[in-house]
């Protein structure tokens, strides 16, 4: 099954978060499915790591030459001996800063085009999971996630090769001067280079592999904790879930701490390495007897070669760190129903072919269709067979988890069938493009959410561009006209976060306006009445109906059975199959749970309207 809701708390729905990650293969591997969506870009980062190469070589040259001229000028020579040297630092100096500059522009130009293609694709398989990920995970993943692909080849690859690169030319430059002194280097620089990083990462694998879930449920906690403060504190689970969340983020700290405590000590072992690599290299070339100047740049040129080299530490800790993320966006890339499942619908290579132009109505089929929500659980449809012939309008009821909503959720394409196939116009439901689908099939689904904006931009979503004389129908239809005119700011009145300055009816009107206003062949209505009081909601799915374009199909779904006697069917759904069906006069005069509902909801409307003032 594709999807489900998950509950406050429950982190494990839709993430990889509490994933074990792979070993080493698979771990590559989620590099190796980064590097491939490098390769268009290939060039310009081999650019940028020249460009970092010859500032950091930049740099040691620049040390060495400054020694050697500092320590010669002290033997008083002819000024035409230093003239050289001195022009090389001033050079030296001024190329270092500005190879550093074209590095980081290069280097930022090729990682940021890169990003956004990472990021499209990531948001891309996001959206196709069509709510299987929760809110606060989605949006670490394409935050934090994704920069974790930009520091991999920013802080880690780009720097790193820099550094391996200008560790071996440093080698050959000293041994040049003396070789006994070159091998001394180069064993300080394997120690600095390869030695200390493979430390760097045994020491924090534990730690950073467990941070990035951690930050990924944090963020989680944080959306439970802003768009559910209303649900936790009337259930008085918000204690609860402030511990939960507070938990996790002092196991955070703890981690991070421990973190840079190691990264503390391993920067430390660092410096006493190149310490002990200086001495080691004069001792060498001493013995061999280099000339003292020489001895003097070998010593400086080593100590700049060796934090040269520990840069690759640093590139080691910030892989370190990133593979948590890098595994989550291959994953991610990897995942099969991913953009390119996607980009096939969408080109019209999946076996449905192009979707035909929305002309007024369209027939809708269910054949056998069966949805689960997880393996073994009983079925919420039950191999469902219905023929929804363009313009016709049906009704679907039942008890509470009958599979009403499910339905729904199916034929919008929001729930894959398990088994069955869901048609409309003749072609697959899961055939057709994610932008095509809504208006074929679409309307009020369950939850509706008004957005933190103007009426009227509320409304234009259902149809972006629609003109002035729609609006006012779907707003009179939906029964919200009156409310519109009255406000002082009429269509322009902002509606709060998640409509919380409408009352719950207006709420509900508004999104139908929204629905009405999109007007797709088949116009599902989940609810469309709910919040309205009796006579309000009878008046106002009447209105509904009369607004829909002749031709187009509405299916209603609806715990109230008042006000769809002029439906052309009612079909009652329970656990998952349809148990009778008919229209309202004949379900009423038979036997059944229609026919129970039908009388407990009269006489309870009875005496709701006979208690009315
Ligand atoms: N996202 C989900 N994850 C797991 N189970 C689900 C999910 N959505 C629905 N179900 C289950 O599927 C069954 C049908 O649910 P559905 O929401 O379709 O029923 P319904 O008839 O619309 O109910 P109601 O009238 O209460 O809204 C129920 O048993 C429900 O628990």
């Amino acid at each position: 099954m594709s999807t489900r809701r998950p509950g406050p708390g429950d982190h494990s729905a839709g993430t990889t978060a509490q994933r074990p990650l792979p070993d080493v293969a698979g771990r590559l591997g989620a590099e190796r499915a980064v590097l491939r969506l490098a390769r268009p870009y290939l060039n310009r980062l081999v650019g940028a790591g020249l460009l970092a190469a010859a500032t950091e070589f930049a740099a040691l040259a620049l040390m060495a030459t400054a020694t050697w001229l500092l320590m010669s000028a002290a033997e008083r020579p002819p000024l035409d001996r230093l003239t050289v040297a001195i022009v090389a630092v001033r050079a030296l100096a001024i190329s270092r800063g500005v190879l550093r500059y074209t590095e980081r522009l290069a280097g930022h130009d090729a990682v940021l085009r890169l990003v956004t293609d990472v990021r499209a694709r990531v948001f891309a398989t996001l959206a196709a999971r069509r709510g299987a990920t929760r809110t606060g995970d989605t949006l670490s993943r394409l935050v934090s996630d994704v920069e974790a692909v930009q520091d991999l080849l920013l802080r880690a690859l780009v720097p790193g090769a820099a550094a391996a690169l200008v560790s071996v030319l440093a080698v050959g430059l000293a041994a040049l001067i003396s070789p006994p002194a070159a091998g001394m280097l180069a064993l300080g620089l394997l120690l600095a280079g390869v030695a200390l990083p493979a430390l760097a990462t045994a020491l924090t694998r534990r730690a950073a592999d467990e941070v990035a879930p951690l930050r990924g449920a944090l963020a989680a906690d944080a959306v439970d904790l802003t768009h559910g403060a209303a649900e936790l504190a009337a259930f008085g689970a918000t204690g609860d879930a402030l511990r939960a969340a507070g938990d996790r983020a002092r196991r955070l700290a703890r981690l991070e701490r421990r973190l840079a405590a190691t990264g503390f000590a391993v920067d430390a072992a660092g410096v006493l390495v190149a310490g002990l690599t200086a001495g080691a290299v004069v001792f060498a070339a001493l013995r061999a007897g280099v000339d003292g100047v020489l001895v003097g740049v070998l010593a400086v040129g080593t100590l700049a070669a060796v934090e040269i080299a520990l840069a690759l530490v640093g590139a080691a800790r910030q892989w370190t760190g990133l593979r948590a993320g890098l595994a989550r966006v291959a994953a991610l890339l990897d995942d099969p129903t991913g953009p390119a499942a996607r980009d096939a619908v969408a080109t019209g290579r999946g076996d449905g072919g192009p979707a035909p132009a929305p002309t007024g109505g369209v027939p809708v089929r269910f054949a056998g269709v069966t949805v689960r929500y997880r393996p073994g659980a009983a079925p919420a449809l039950d191999g469902f067979d219905l023929d929804l012939p363009a313009g016709r309008r049906v009704a679907v009821v039942g008890p509470s988890g009958a599979g009403k909503s499910t339905l729904a959720a199916a034929l919008t394409g929001a729930v894959l069938p398990d088994e069955g196939r869901i048609t409309v116009a003749g072609r697959d439901v899961s055939t057709y493009p994610p932008d095509e689908l809504p208006r074929l099939v679409g309307g009020l689904l369950a939850e509706a959410h008004v957005f933190h904006t103007t009426v009227r931009e509320n409304l234009l979503l259902g149809r972006p561009g629609a003109d002035q004389d729609a609006q006012d129908a779907a707003v009179a239809a939906a029964g919200l006209r009156d409310w519109v005119r009255a406000q002082p700011d009429g269509w322009d009145t902002v509606v709060g976060e998640e409509g919380g300055q409408l009352s719950g009816g207006q709420r509900q009107r508004l999104a139908l306006a929204r629905a009405l206003l999109a007007a797709p062949a088949v116009l599902v209505l989940d609810e469309p009445t709910e919040g309205l009081d009796p006579s309000a909601a009878d008046a106002v799915l009447a209105s509904t109906l009369e607004a829909t374009p002749a031709g187009h199909s509405v299916l209603v779904i609806s715990h109230r059975l008042s006000g769809l006697a002029d439906l052309d069917e009612i079909l009652v759904l329970d656990a998952g199959r349809i148990v009778q069906r008919g229209r309202h006069a004949d379900l009423v005069a038979t036997p059944g749970w229609y026919r129970d509902q039908w009388q407990l909801q009269e006489a309870a409307e009875r005496g709701y309207l006979a208690l009315r003032p």
